[in-house]
């Protein structure tokens, strides 16, 4: 979450753009790469971007325990998910990979805690109430830290970079719309300033 605090939320199609999309987002200078586990090629994915020289590579979307084997079998180096289960935390342990699950309420956050866990998505972020509900959640849970995920974008991300509790965001944004190396490596420049990102 600190490495690079913007991580692209990747929905790969097409599996002979995953090693250029990985190319053009490292060279704009994000290098933390979550591709979600929501296209047929998206494991195959992971493999190829893990090739790619300065990318740390995770899988998104992953939904239980057989998701998260074949995802860390695959080279992901963290897992996210959209919710918090005791099978997806187990399993995270059980491979000891980094997990970053989603989380909406404070209940979410609770069974979390109980889980060992202290950093989460904070998902659908936008759509939960945005950042007055992020406030208000970082008041009561103050050692948590969040990745808000869900309706991030080049223009609201700062303002969520800024609270002290939010760690670092995530969208699709980087990648919205057709293909374009150049539109990328330059999308993810602005956001890599944005984040200060080493
Ligand atoms: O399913 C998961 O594990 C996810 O990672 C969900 C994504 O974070 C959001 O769908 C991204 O939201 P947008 O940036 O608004 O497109």
């Amino acid at each position: 979450m600190t490495r690079c605090p913007v991580i692209p939320v990747l929905v790969i199609q097409d599996l002979s753009l995953a090693r250029p999309i990985a190319q053009a987002l490292v060279a704009g200078g994000l290098t933390t790469l979550e591709v979600t586990l929501r296209t047929d090629c998206a494991i195959e994915a992971i493999k190829e971007m893990s090739k790619v020289e300065g990318a740390h590579v995770g899988a998104g979307t992953v939904l239980n325990g057989d998701d998260l084997a074949r995802a860390v079998d695959a080279g992901s180096q963290f897992i996210v998910s959209p919710g918090l289960t005791q099978e997806v935390a187990t399993a995270a342990q059980r491979h000891d990979v980094p997990l970053l699950p989603g989380v909406a309420n404070a209940g979410d956050i609770m069974r979390g805690l109980d889980l060992g866990l202290s950093r989460f998505k904070f998902f659908p972020a936008m759509a939960n109430g945005g950042l007055p509900a992020l406030k208000a959640l970082a008041a009561v849970f103050g050692k948590v830290r969040f990745c808000p995920t869900g309706g991030i974008t080049e223009g609201n991300a700062a303002e969520w970079l800024a609270h002290p509790a939010v760690s670092c965001v995530g969208g699709s944004w980087l990648t919205a719309g057709n293909f374009d190396a150049d539109a990328v490596e330059s999308r993810a420049r602005q956001a890599a300033a944005l984040a200060n990102c080493a």
